[in-house]
């Protein structure tokens, strides 16, 4: 890519008061690059975003926010014809970035803005959920009503680790195992279940690792199922001794089907989907991504 390329940075309005992102720009803009940038206020934006850069026939868009951005972002570009279609960078702003951390993308924000501009651009797959619905890094899904997608905002910021991820999946109070059966390619089970995770990368919920052997561009999504009653101790076994948890069942396949009695509530990279049937598949090299060139998550 040359410095005459165009580029659009799509920035979560949350993260807009951030000096060392303006250093990063005005450094970049400096050495040539033409990069607009664009704060969302709300959903939605991202998207209408994403169709300026195409008419403007950037070469690529940034995703300046946590996985909830870069899915906004990522599930935009999907949707552009594929010969108009930018390159997606991502740039780390947010309480998690799940996916930018296990791609090994830089937090120093001029490294990682340099990356998301000029670094090599692969091939990487993303997921299409039902007709409309997509997913770049995690699907992980539960019963019960009352499930949250969202934590609250302070209480996202002053826990970490599996805290987080018990309430950022799903509120113990709420999550009961239930009845589901799950289908893919050579792939068949019935039975009570108390998480899905479903993979095109490897963690979710702040920095846990549930398809830990998950890689983004090998066409293939990574399920893990949580069974038992209890989500406390089959988490815990399962984060600290995979191999010897009775409570997970894996599989890999290009496409899973979920079906249940009861609504399933899906978190996609933070925006939730439910309902009693799911078709999840792999859309395989559909987007280009710039990542660091020993990025794991590639094959
Ligand atoms: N100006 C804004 N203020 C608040 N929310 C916004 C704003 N602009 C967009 N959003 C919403 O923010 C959500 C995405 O947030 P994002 O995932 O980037 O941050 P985060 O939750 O801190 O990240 P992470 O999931 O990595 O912890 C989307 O639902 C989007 O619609």
């Amino acid at each position: 890519m040359d410095n005459t390329s165009v580029s659009l940075l799509i920035l979560n309005g949350k993260s807009a008061d951030n000096l060392p992102l303006r250093e990063a720009v005005t450094a970049l803009r400096d050495q040539g690059h033409q990069l607009h940038v664009r704060v969302t206020w709300e959903k939605g934006d991202a998207a209408r975003y994403v169709d300026e850069a195409t008419q403007r026939g950037a070469q690529t868009v940034v995703a300046a926010g946590g996985d909830g951005t870069v899915n906004e972002v990522a599930t935009a570009l999907a949707q552009v014809e594929q010969a108009m279609r930018p390159a997606l960078g991502i740039l780390p702003l947010g309480t998690a970035n799940d996916f930018a951390t296990s791609a090994g993308i830089p937090e120093e924000m001029e490294k990682a803005l340099a990356l998301a501009l000029i670094g090599k651009a692969t091939a990487i797959d993303i997921v299409r959920v039902n007709d409309d619905s997509y997913f770049l890094n995690m699907a992980t899904g539960g019963f019960g009503t009352r499930i949250t997608t969202e934590t609250p905002e302070r209480l996202k910021a002053a826990l970490g680790g599996v805290s987080y991820l018990i309430h950022g999946l799903m509120r113990m109070d709420a999550l009961k195992p239930d009845r589901c059966e799950i289908r893919g390619e050579n792939f068949q089970w019935q039975g009570d279940a108390l998480v899905i995770g479903i993979g095109n990368g490897r963690q979710a919920g702040g920095g846990q690792q549930l398809c830990p052997e998950a890689l983004i561009n090998d066409g293939q999504l990574d399920l893990r199922i949580f069974t038992g009653e209890e989500l406390l101790p089959a988490l815990f076994t399962t984060l600290t001794h995979p191999d010897e948890s009775p409570n997970i069942v894996d599989g890999s396949s290009a496409w899973f089907e979920i079906t249940a009695p009861h609504d399933i509530t899906f978190n996609l990279d933070g925006e939730p989907l439910s309902g009693t049937h799911f078709r999840i598949e792999v859309l395989p090299s559909a987007l280009q991504c710039r990542l660091p060139p020993d990025c794991a998550l590639l094959k």
